[in-house]
């Protein structure tokens, strides 16, 4: 039987929340830490654990079948290969940053600068767009010291939290692209092994939906249940089952991590008690 074979970050930022989406999707796997390659014992899939810079070229020859990538890597160096799925992890942007003390109305102001980055693809593409000429200083890491040691006027990398950019005195001034791990998918993947894929994202969908989402239960005198159902959103609608108190109700729903606060103090407010908000594992609609 075919195994689909799907690239993972061998060790960096992206390894661990890779491995744990695996695990929650049910494949189990066998590694020992230095292996490069592993094989599922529940699900037809090797693991290839590789750099993250390596793998748009893996992909491309169809030596992996998918992989899990930052998506600035792909616009980087893949640019013609496909994304299926964003994974909500590894979020990050790719931006332009230049010192504190220096000025910058707008992307003109690079005319003929010097800018440091891991990523010349990407700036080449921005500068194009932009009609701007600028001088490349292409180096693999600590960009943000470029500046400071006089290499660069300017330089272009990833963003987070923006303390790397503070530390050394730097601003960010244009955001570039938005960037999160994503599963990339071969041009050359068989058919066979595509239906693997789709299975996996599958599971994948049902698990980042989960992670998105909230269990709700709480109780209500009945009187206020109308009031209280036109607050919940619910996957359907809510469940509503009797208290063994009379003239009381048990209310169950499902609702949105980003939405729970606002929902929770209206509901409150509108007479709900004992309110208890459960993970979701999984949720298939
Ligand atoms: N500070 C950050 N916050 C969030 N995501 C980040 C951050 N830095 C990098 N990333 C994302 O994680 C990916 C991997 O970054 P990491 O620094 O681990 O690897 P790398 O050194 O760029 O790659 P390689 O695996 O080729 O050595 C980046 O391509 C980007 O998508
Ligand atoms: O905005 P922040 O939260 O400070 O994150 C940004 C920094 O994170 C990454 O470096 P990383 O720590 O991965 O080191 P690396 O250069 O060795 O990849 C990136 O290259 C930036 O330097
Ligand atoms: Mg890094």
């Amino acid at each position: 039987m075919s195994k689909l074979k799907i690239a993972v970050q061998k060790s960096g930022r992206l390894n661990e929340d890779s491995m744990r989406l695996l695990k929650d999707i049910g494949i189990s796997i066998d590694n020992g830490k230095d292996q490069l390659k592993a094989s599922a014992n529940n699900f037809p899939l090797e693991v290839f654990y590789l750099r993250n810079g390596d793998i748009p070229q893996y992909l491309r020859d169809g030596v992996v079948d998918a992989a899990i990538i930052g998506k600035n890597v792909l616009i980087e160096k893949g640019n013609d290969i496909q994304f299926v799925e964003k994974l909500g992890f590894s979020k990050c942007r790719v931006s332009i940053a230049l010192p504190k003390s220096d000025k910058y109305n707008s992307i003109e102001d690079l005319e003929d600068k010097r800018i440091a980055t891991s990523y010349p693809n990407t700036v080449n593409q921005f500068l194009k767009k932009n009609n701007v000429k600028a001088d490349l200083h292409i180096i693999n890491g600590s960009v943000e010291i470029a500046p400071n040691i006089g290499l660069a006027d300017a330089i272009v990398d990833i963003v987070s939290s923006g303390s790397t950019l503070f530390k050394n005195n730097l601003v960010e001034k244009e955001v570039i692209l938005n960037s999160e791990a994503v599963l990339a998918v071969s041009p050359l993947i068989s058919a066979e092994n595509q239906e693997i894929l789709n299975k996996i994202q599958f599971r994948i969908q049902s698990v980042l939906k989960g992670r998105a989402s909230k269990y709700v239960l709480l109780n209500a005198p009945n009187d206020k249940l109308d009031d209280i159902i036109k607050v919940l959103p619910g996957m359907k609608s809510p469940t509503v089952l009797p208290l063994a108190e009379k003239g009381w109700s048990s209310v169950h729903t499902v609702i949105n991590k980003n939405q729970f606060w606002e929902i929770i103090d209206e509901l409150k407010l509108k007479g709900a008690q004992g309110i208890l908000v459960c993970p979701i594992e999984k949720m298939v609609l």
